[in-house]
């Protein structure tokens, strides 16, 4: 390769890795794999050592990838936050091993292995022992304060157990999203018809930076800590750091192993190969590291990474198998989801017949065929996805998939809207597998509870025509439930009583299971606050939907088409009149806090240091003020944080309102 070639080489892999980079980091995407990007970063790496006159400080391979929002007050680290030299391979450990020894001659010295936790790297500082400050890695030397919503974790101490921790240390490790709640929370998300989120790790990263803790509250993340940083810690060592953190409340995987040589770090990484699928939290790897705190600072760090650890990453299983066909799922809110059917192969363990494929698009994107061989690999998700078509053994006659036309359930013509990629059966009221899982969501616990309604007893209802729909469940009969199998006096009894007491449920429930697509329970609890009843979100029109906090264009827009659709209307009304409840009922715990703000309205904009934005606005209106969201005339003030934007700013002073700080605010709203 000459020299031109390789500039040109160059250049091109640190603007794709930046884009990579800016993607993961900022928008929780992942473009290709981590696999495709480790590869990428590892020629890029090669090919800047052989030609060094290119270097440049900015490059993907010396910089930590990552960046800083415009949503929460940037925090200056302490200590630089680095990221790890990675390999997937036994040799690089080996070349890991010289330069260790060559630095530290003939001296002793031990391992520390640890697995490497798949989440996002979080910061968190601790005062007097009280959790003063959790912050995001960011680019390494800034980024977002988030102690709010690392507040809600709950295996993070808001206070230390113990005496003997320091006054002022840190403490750093990963922020997860379980397994078993990244499914849940897609199963949730399945059920009012959102997009999956795409995997844990990717999930936490959105999590972790969300504008409403109660939202990330709900989400139950986990926090796995391993590093402890800090003046006169009273540790040598890391083994000492992880039992002294243990000690003093933090979450610490047991995982951890000592290890004299590398030959039992060798150990240490088979035995965790296939172990580490039982955890119930994602790892990607194990992260070795020099046990002793001064022979790590004589061996230092890079620009980008410590030089006294490494990760080495396992590779995802992959089994190649033939794709026999792809069918259709129509799900409750009529969302057709296509599976790819293969022939039965065996990954990690398990016999692999089904992968999801999501929409069109993946199918679009992989260029799948009929007949075509694939490679499968399995993340968090439970059913594997395909990750790979292998086109060199494609039959020439092959025929790309078409995604199908009509509804494979009850033959109507589906529909996909602009700019979504799902496709959708439009016949609601009409389609069995959506009128069967409307009742379902409509019955399930956290709805209605008529835990007895099971979905046998949903299809008997509504093979015989009983149940049609969600309304018709308050019209059945005792006579109606005997005839259905496996009911007797007692268990009718017990179904027709659930179904009595469910009509106690309040408004903001009810909402939640009428099914309204994108409305789940934490949406339906807002709307329900905010309007008080059904006949004045009916009533409201777009912008005042999108007024809401936390409620957003899509949401809006379908509500909006909810209440469009007379079978809804109609349904509600049939509703009514069984008594089901369409209004808050006045509870005065709920009443404001004072009258101080009666009359004033306010804009609120930027982000505020004792408040979430969505915290601040609840705080308007618990002293009678109003929130609004453009700055006109009419408004009285201009609650401001940080980072507000320029052009609200502007218009505030063109038009005179008064701007306010949180501070100011904390004084019109005291006494
Ligand atoms: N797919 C994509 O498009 C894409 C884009 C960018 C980055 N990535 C992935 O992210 C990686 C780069 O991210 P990175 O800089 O965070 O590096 P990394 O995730 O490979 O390693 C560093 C991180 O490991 C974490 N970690 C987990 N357990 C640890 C332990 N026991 N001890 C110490 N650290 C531990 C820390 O958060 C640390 O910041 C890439 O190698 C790639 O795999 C993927
Ligand atoms: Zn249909």
């Amino acid at each position: 390769m000459d020299k031109e070639q390789a500039r040109n080489e160059i250049l091109e892999l640190r603007q794709k890795l930046n884009y990579y980079n800016e993607q993961y980091y900022l928008h929780e995407n992942s473009v290709v794999s981590d696999r495709e990007f480790d590869s990428l970063l590892e020629k890029l790496i090669a090919l800047e050592k052989a030609h060094p006159e290119f270097d440049d400080p900015n490059s993907p391979s010396s910089r930590v990838g990552g960046g800083i929002t415009k949503e929460f007050p940037t925090v200056t680290h302490r200590y630089p936050m680095l990221s790890l030299g990675n390999t997937y391979s036994a040799e690089d450990l080996a070349d890991f091993d010289q330069r260790i020894r060559k630095t530290l001659g003939d001296e002793p010295f031990e391992y520390l292995c640890e697995l490497k936790f798949d989440g996002v790297a979080m910061s968190l500082r601790y005062e007097n022992g009280k959790l003063s400050a959790g912050v995001t890695r960011g680019n390494g030397t800034q980024g977002d304060d988030v102690t709010n919503n690392v507040r809600t974790i709950r295996t993070v101490p808001l206070s230390l157990s113990g005496q003997d921790f320091p006054e002022d240390f840190e403490v750093r490790g990963e922020v997860m999203l379980p397994l078993k709640e990244f499914r849940r929370i897609n199963a949730e998300r399945e059920d009012i018809g959102e997009a999956q989120l795409a995997n844990p790790r990717n999930a936490a990263s959105g999590t972790i930076k969300m504008q409403d803790s109660k939202v990330v509250a709900s989400r139950n993340l986990d926090c796995y800590l391993y590093y402890l940083l800090g003046e006169n810690l009273g540790v040598g060592n890391q083994a000492e750091a992880l039992e002294k953190m243990k000690e003093w409340g933090f979450f610490v995987s047991p995982t951890y192993r000592l290890c004299a040589n590398l030959d039992e770090v060798m150990e240490y990484i088979e035995h965790w190969r296939e172990g580490r699928n039982e955890l119930g939290v994602e790892t990607d790897g194990i992260v070795i590291k020099i046990n002793d705190f001064k022979q790590r600072e004589r061996l230092g760090n890079t620009s980008k990474s410590p030089r006294w650890a490494i990760a080495y990453k396992y590779e995802t299983e992959r089994a190649y198998t033939k794709l026999k066909n792809v069918t259709y799922q129509v799900g409750r809110t009529g969302a057709v989801t296509p599976v790819a059917n293969l022939e039965p192969v065996d990954l990690a363990g398990t016999v692999v017949k089904r992968a999801s494929l999501y929409n069109a698009n993946e199918i679009e994107r992989l260029g799948l065929r009929k007949g075509d061989t694939v490679g499968v690999e399995k993340g968090g998700e439970i059913i594997p996805k395909i990750v790979d078509v292998a086109t060199e053994n494609r039959p020439d006659e092959s025929k790309s998939i078409a995604f199908v036309e009509n509804c494979p359930e009850c033959d109507t013509k589906l529909i996909r809207k602009e700019g979504e990629a799902v496709h959708y059966c439009p016949n609601e009221t009409g389609c069995p597998p959506q009128i069967k899982g409307k009742i379902e969501h409509f019955v399930q616990r956290q709805a209605m509870n008529i835990m007895s309604l099971g979905t046998r007893t949903i299809n008997a209802l509504f093979n015989k025509g009983l149940a049609n729909n969600i309304a018709d469940l308050y019209e059945l009969t005792y006579d109606q439930v005997i005839e259905l199998e496996g009911f007797k006096e007692k268990s009718v009894n017990k179904l027709l009583q659930a179904i009595e007491d469910s009509k106690k449920k309040p408004f903001e429930t009810v909402l939640f299971a009428i099914g309204i697509r994108f409305v789940g329970k934490t949406v339906a609890e807002k709307l329900a606050r905010h309007f008080g009843s059904i006949d004045k979100i009916e009533q409201a029109d777009f912008e005042t939907l999108i007024d809401v906090p936390e409620i957003g264009e899509q949401i809006a827009n379908s509500v909006i088409e909810f209440f469009k659709n007379e079978k809804s209307k109609e349904l509600i009304e049939r509703l009514k009149s069984h008594g089901l409840q369409f209004e808050v009922v006045a509870d005065d715990s709920q009443s404001p806090a004072s009258n101080q703000l009666d009359g004033l309205s306010f804009v609120v904009s930027g982000v505020f240091a004792n408040f979430s934005r969505d915290g601040i606005k609840d705080a308007v209106k618990a002293h009678g003020g109003k929130i609004v969201s453009a700055i006109s005339s009419k408004v009285d003030y201009l609650l401001a944080g940080e980072k507000i934007g320029p052009s609200k700013l502007s218009k505030a002073e063109k038009l005179g309102t008064k701007i306010i700080s949180e501070e100011d605010f904390a004084e019109l709203i005291s006494d």
